[in-house]
């Protein structure tokens, strides 16, 4: 579904992703870890088309996306939220999540269209809201969520766009403790039987082992395993990587 080939960003001598090769099935969900400054973070812009490669190759279903900028990428089905929080904190929630869809969908200015056409919008953005458990905060303005709530946010924003391969960065970011398991089961749900696929970085190991089909580890920029989460817990140069950090 979506594949990196070679994929490497350089600046200047030092290469911030080194030659990763990456494959991520239909409705697989791929947890991606390193330390802090491995480069994941940077893989993800070189996904979705916020930085360009400097080798390589990006392939969703077999079609090469390396030169096409974000919006065009996003069109064909890569979806990505973001560490920072990208909602707009004056507006409601059901808002934030219909002009999301409205952006998405595009829209005809004809008034005869225009009724049915919002209407399917605001039914959109609600079976969204409800899907990350959000339905009952409709109205309330997206500023005063809290940071669990502001995330489950962002993944209904995110819905929105109907993408079929969903990157996420630090989804538990901010979160408190008490708010983890509630956004872990609403992240699990995303991959299921629809076939999406979803590839999210996460420092929290036990958000990742409870995810994860699959675990890639990034150090240096360069891919040092991409395995079971057995297999790559048993890794020894993964261990060694993390070397006075907990894995
Ligand atoms: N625009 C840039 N210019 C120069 N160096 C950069 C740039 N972007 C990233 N880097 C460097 O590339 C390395 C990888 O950064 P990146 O943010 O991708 O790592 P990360 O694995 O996501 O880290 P973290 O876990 O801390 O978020 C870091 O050393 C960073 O300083």
């Amino acid at each position: 579904m979506l594949a990196t080939r070679g994929l490497t960003w350089r600046i200047g001598e030092v290469a911030i992703v080194d030659s990763v090769y990456l494959d991520l099935a239909p409705g697989e969900f791929l947890g991606v870890i390193g330390p802090n400054g491995a480069g994941k973070t940077s893989l993800f812009n070189l996904i979705t088309g916020l930085r360009r490669a400097t080798e390589g190759r990006v392939v969703l279903d077999g079609q090469d996306i390396g030169a096409l900028p974000p919006h065009r990428r996003a069109r064909l089905g890569l979806g990505r939220t973001f560490q920072a929080s990208s909602v707009f904190g004056s507006l409601s929630v059901r808002e934030n999540v219909r002009l999301a869809v409205q952006a998405h969908r595009g829209g005809s200015m004809a008034l005869w269209r225009r009724a049915a056409a919002d209407r399917e919008v605001a039914a959109a953005a609600d079976a969204a809201l409800d899907r990350v458990g959000l339905a009952h905060r409709g109205t309330a303005l997206a500023g005063t969520l809290a940071h669990g709530e502001k995330r489950k946010l962002e993944i209904a924003l995110l819905l929105a766009g109907e993408p079929r391969v969903m990157l996420l960065d630090e989804p538990m970011a901010g979160v408190s403790a008490e708010d983890v398991p509630e956004l872990v089961a609403v992240i699990k749900s995303l991959t299921g039987d629809s076939g999406r696929a979803v590839l999210m970085v996460e420092h929290h190991m036990d958000v990742i082992l409870e995810l994860a089909d699959r675990i890639a580890v990034m150090h240096h920029g360069a891919l040092l395993a991409c395995d079971t989460p057995e297999t790559v817990m048993a890794n020894p140069t993964v261990q060694e990587a993390y070397l006075g950090e907990s894995l």
